[in-house]
């Protein structure tokens, strides 16, 4: 699959150097900041729907990529997975690479099952993502699958590294071994190791690792430590990352990452900042230029509009 325009690294970064920034919209549906024409649908799951293509059909043009995050659907049981289903296909059908949100990690039997569902991108494939959120604590074996799958379909992973929550100081940080280093050091290692496997034409690998836009300095360490894998950063907006925060994540070509915004986005008209905006969709549409000038401002992003 080398050199293949199928190569997921290689897809993501020509969609970030097409729309020439490297943000990508989350779709996290929440009841309660659901505008009111949206909310008076009256079914969440059909309004989850409406909303989430209403969002696509404002950021299209402008992100490479979504992200919807599967806990918000599933909280609505069978309906909302299918309004998932459907809001992951218009994303498609809309130009953008999915980035399925659902962390997951099993044994390796099972996690085989949860890469077909999500990564098999034939048309006979359910899910049909390009790429999905993969927790690695199940270890080598759990991992093996999600990668197999990823390449076979040209599909890609991003594995948890080093979170975005503070929590994430509670194992990722622990130290291990007696060289000092830390446990999502240990991951990060591991997860240039697989992407090593197969480099596409880009220079980056299939494998992605999640790094928080809340950890600048480990930003910077782990782009050096993981040369070939593209991370995918949230934490930007909502919780307190910056442009400034983000911009260690990227190479010196503004390359090698996407940051995730949801709220701060698909939420704008809740800012007090766009209050003055009657129509939500023009206030995500100026949300999402803001946050995309902001990146190109204070990263090397900026070098992707020249
Ligand atoms: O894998 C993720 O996307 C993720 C990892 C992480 O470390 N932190 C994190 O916030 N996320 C997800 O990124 C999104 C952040 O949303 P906002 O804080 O609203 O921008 C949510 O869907 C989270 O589940």
């Amino acid at each position: 699959m080398k050199n293949s325009p199928e190569h997921f690294g290689d897809r993501l970064t020509a969609a970030i150097k097409n729309k020439k920034t490297p943000l990508v919209v989350g779709l996290d549906p929440r009841w309660d900041n659901l505008p009111d024409d949206i909310k008076s649908i009256g079914n969440q799951a059909e309004a989850f729907e409406v909303f989430c293509k209403a969002i696509i059909d404002v950021v299209a043009d402008k992100v490479p990529a979504v992200k919807p995050q599967s806990a918000f659907f599933e909280q609505l049981g069978p309906a909302g997975v299918v309004a998932l289903g459907r809001v992951t296909e218009y994303a498609r059908e809309k130009g953008l690479l999915t980035i399925m949100d659902a962390k997951r990690g099993d044994i390796g039997s099972t996690a085989t099952a949860y890469a077909k569902a999500y990564l098999d991108r034939s048309e006979n494939g359910p899910w049909q993502c390009d790429s999905l959120t993969v927790n690695p604590y199940l270890g080598d074996d759990s991992l093996t699958p999600f990668c197999d799958v990823a390449m076979e379909n040209g599909a890609g992973i991003f594995v948890l590294a080093k979170t975005s929550n503070p929590g994430s100081k509670t194992f990722q940080e622990k130290t291990i071994g007696a060289d000092g280093g830390k446990l999502f050091e240990l991951v990060a290692d591991h997860l240039q190791m697989l992407a090593a496997r197969n480099i596409g034409d880009s220079g980056f690998g299939f494998v992605g690792a999640v790094v928080g836009a809340t950890w600048p300095e480990e930003l910077v360490a782990l782009r050096k430590r993981m040369p070939n894998v593209i991370f995918l950063i949230p934490g930007f907006g909502a919780q307190g990352g910056s442009a400034a925060d983000i911009a260690g994540g990227l190479n010196e070509h503004g390359l090698g990452g996407v940051i995730n915004s949801s709220r701060g986005i698909i939420f704008a008209y809740e800012r007090p900042e766009f209050e003055a905006i009657v129509n939500w969709q023009d206030a995500v549409s100026l949300a999402a230029d803001m946050a995309i000038g902001q990146i190109a401002a204070d990263s090397n992003a900026g070098k992707l509009r020249l």
